[in-house]
């Protein structure tokens, strides 16, 4: 009898077909109150869950008291409570490296359109307020030759870097828990500590993931040691900064812009003073939007159920550690 697995998330179909020829699959293209019902029942009988952008709290899961295994189709992890997952002795598989170029492309982009002030200029354009040649009041500042402090050098930070250094020659210096020695070597990366990154950068990106050490990493203090014309962009997760204090750094014109793929409530209000502000350049959370990298990360999503519903864990499994640190990991094979 094929496992039965829940699946979350809209997917393409030769993907879903995979799915399908290996298990029974209940599909939920979105969860809301009318379904959620429908939802806790078939997550109470499945053995497999893939999908993105739902919390998976320990709230929910104790409800999927079959899972062996759960995918999301998204590197980010903080959507699900790790270490109660690895209690139980479930993986949970992600999705790294497919979506680092994509990403640091949309990241590059917001480096871009917030120095070159792209959006507030087009909107001049559309809006009929290009009367007459523009003055120095609209220009922008370089972005080459500048320098880049990146804050989480991992993959994407590492993927970040190497368009800064290499396309823009930028000075590339960083913040991580350990040293990236390939980023020093490959880019001449110099690596800091936090607060004299803060301190010496003209551009400012934060690209950890959101765990219990990253939330609120950026807050008042950090914003006001970075210098009045620095420029901060963050990619990551919304709650690693303090997104109060960023709105008074920008209002009060002690940093010079931000841009923002990601917020503290997503979708962001539309009445939240960011909208309001024209040094804030904001995405709606498009760092691996692509229809090449999203199939991407489907298909990697897709193989990472399919191996760790066989017993294979052995790449791609974001709780590895914890798994390992009790011993807790059976194989589903079993
Ligand atoms: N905006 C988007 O669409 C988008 C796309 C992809 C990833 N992300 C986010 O970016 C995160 C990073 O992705 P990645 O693949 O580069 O992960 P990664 O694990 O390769 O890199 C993260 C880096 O952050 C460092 N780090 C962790 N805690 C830190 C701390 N307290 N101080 C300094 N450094 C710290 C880690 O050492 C690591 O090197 C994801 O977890 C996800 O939340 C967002
Ligand atoms: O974590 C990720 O993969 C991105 O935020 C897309 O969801």
């Amino acid at each position: 009898m094929k496992k039965k697995i829940l699946l979350y998330k809209k997917i393409p179909e030769q993907e879903f077909q995979r799915l399908a020829e290996r298990f029974d699959v209940t599909y939920f293209p979105i969860v809301n109150d009318s379904n959620r019902h429908a939802f806790f029942t078939a997550l109470a009988e499945a053995e497999g869950i893939i999908g993105s952008s739902a919390a998976m709290g320990a709230d929910i899961l104790n409800k999927a008291v079959k899972l062996k295994a759960a995918s999301t189709i998204s590197v980010g992890t903080d959507q699900f409570d790790l270490a109660y997952l690895a209690g139980r002795g479930i993986p949970l598989m992600h999705t790294p490296d497919v979506l680092n170029e994509t990403t640091a492309d949309t990241l590059f982009t917001l480096i871009m359109c917030t120095a070159r002030r792209a959006i507030e200029m087009s909107k001049m354009v559309t809006e009929g307020r290009w009367t007459k040649s523009i003055g120095e009041q609209s220009y922008g500042t370089d972005v080459h030759g500048k320098t880049l402090g990146i804050i989480g050098m991992g993959r994407i930070g590492y993927a970040l870097a190497k368009r800064g250094h290499f396309g823009f020659n930028m000075k590339i210096q960083y913040t991580n828990r350990r040293r990236n020695i390939n980023a020093e070597q490959d880019l001449n990366a110099t690596y800091l500590e936090m607060e004299v990154l803060l301190k010496t950068s003209d551009f400012i990106c934060v690209m950890t993931p959101l765990t219990e050490h990253t939330e609120r990493l950026i807050g008042a203090k950090e914003f006001a040691l970075m210098k009045k014309s620095a420029i901060f962009i963050n990619g990551s997760r919304g709650k690693v900064i303090d997104e109060k204090a960023l709105i008074n750094a920008l209002a009060t014109g002690s940093i010079r812009a931000a841009g923002l793929d990601v917020f503290e409530v997503e979708p962001l209000p539309i009445d939240s003073p960011l909208c309001t502000l024209d040094n804030a350049v904001l995405f709606p959370h498009i760092g691996s939007a692509t229809t090449e990298t999203r199939l991407k990360m489907v298909s990697c999503a897709v193989d990472n159920l399919i191996r760790a519903l066989e017993g294979d864990i052995s790449c791609h499994c974001a709780n590895r550690h914890l798994l390992d640190a009790q011993d807790a990991y059976t194989s589903s094979a079993e």
